[in-house]
Formats: structure tokens, C-alpha cells, sequence
């Protein structure tokens, strides 16, 4: 890998999110780093990701924003805690409490896309994060979500062993 992602750095555990879960073999293995001030998540569609030939199918954009705001709530919190990626402090595992995409322009088939987020707002244990989504020069989609650091209720099912 020519660089740390957020997702390389989850527990074990939390880290099977079909969205970006490493340890899900059949999932899309997002990943989300800073880029700066901003976070960055870029993703090349296949194929099989059409709406239409020649766009991609809007589910999979509101996938990438999904992952890409939960990976950048963690590197929120962690940042703000004083840790960086590859510290042994674990990272935080955030959940979307609230998605919301706006789809700007039909988005092309082709291009490596690249969701660029920037925070918002950090508090206690909720980020908001707001993100665009750009194919090469064209803005095709933007998403605000609201990220709530993961409830114990959900630690009995994070692992499908
Ligand atoms: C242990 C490790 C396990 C680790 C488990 C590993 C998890 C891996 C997850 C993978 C990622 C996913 O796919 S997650 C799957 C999709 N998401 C989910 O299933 C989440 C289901 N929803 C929930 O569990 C709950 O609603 C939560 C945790 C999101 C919120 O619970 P809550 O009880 O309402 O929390 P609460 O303290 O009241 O709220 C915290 C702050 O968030 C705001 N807030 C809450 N809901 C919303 C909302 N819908 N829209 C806007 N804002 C909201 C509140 O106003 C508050 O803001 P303020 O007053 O502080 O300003």
C-alpha cells in the first residue's frame, strides 16, 4: 500500500463493513486518509458498477460517502486526540447516524473518483462531516453526514465468527 487509510487501522473486529471492511473479501475495501485538512477517499468504478452505460449506479456513490464520512469521523476523533495512524492507541470505530447525498450531475463511468471531505463539526462522540464527490473536473455529488462513535450495543455482532 503507498499509504495508511483509517481502515487499515480498525480492530479487528469492527473492520468487516462491506463498504470498507478489510476483512471483507467481497466487499469495495474503501479507504480514507488525510490529505491535509481534508480527507480523501478515491475509488475506480468497475463495470459492474453502472446505472446506465457510461455512469455510475447512485448506490455505490452513497456507499463511498458512507465509508468515507465514518473513516474520516475516526480520523477526526484520533487527530483531536493527539494520535496519528500507526500509534498503538486504537482507532475509533463511528457509525452514520445520518446520510444525506445531493446528486449534482450524472457521474461519469471511467474516472477514478475522489471524495473529498472536510469536518465540520467534532463534539464529544458526534462528527459532522461534509464531502463532495468529484470525476476528474466535475463536482457530481456532495453528502452531509452525521457520525456517532460506535454503541456498545453493537460490539455483540462485529465479528461473524
Ligand atoms: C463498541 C464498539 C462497537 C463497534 C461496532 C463496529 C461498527 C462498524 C460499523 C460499520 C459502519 C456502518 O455501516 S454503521 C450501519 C448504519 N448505522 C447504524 O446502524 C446506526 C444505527 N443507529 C444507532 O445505533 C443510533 O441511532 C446512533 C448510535 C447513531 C445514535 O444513538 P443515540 O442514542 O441517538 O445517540 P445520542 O447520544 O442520542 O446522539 C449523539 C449525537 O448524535 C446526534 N444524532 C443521533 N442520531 C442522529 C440523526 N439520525 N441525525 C442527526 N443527528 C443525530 C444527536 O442529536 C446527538 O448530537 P449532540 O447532542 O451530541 O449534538
Amino acid at each position: 500500500m503507498d499509504f495508511l487509510a483509517v481502515q487499515d487501522f480498525y480492530p479487528e473486529d469492527f473492520a468487516w463493513c462491506y463498504g470498507c471492511g478489510r476483512m471483507n473479501s467481497s466487499g469495495h475495501h474503501f479507504r480514507t486518509r488525510w490529505n491535509e485538512e481534508e480527507t480523501l477517499t478515491e475509488y475506480q468504478p468497475g463495470p459492474e458498477h453502472m446505472a446506465i452505460p457510461g455512469f455510475v449506479y447512485g448506490g455505490l456513490i452513497a456507499s463511498l460517502f458512507d465509508c468515507h464520512s465514518t473513516g474520516s469521523a475516526s480520523l477526526a476523533f484520533y487527530r483531536q486526540a493527539g494520535h496519528a495512524l500507526g500509534d498503538e492507541t486504537p482507532v475509533p470505530r463511528c457509525v452514520t447516524a445520518s446520510l444525506k447525498v445531493d446528486y449534482l450531475k450524472p457521474t461519469p463511468l471511467g474516472p477514478t473518483l475522489r471524495v473529498i471531505g472536510r469536518i465540520a463539526e467534532i463534539g464529544r462522540k458526534k462528527v459532522v462531516v461534509v464531502s463532495e464527490l468529484w470525476a476528474k473536473d466535475v463536482l457530481c455529488a456532495r453528502c452531509e453526514a452525521v457520525l456517532v462513535t460506535a454503541p456498545a450495543s453493537m460490539l455483540q455482532n462485529s465479528s461473524p465468527s
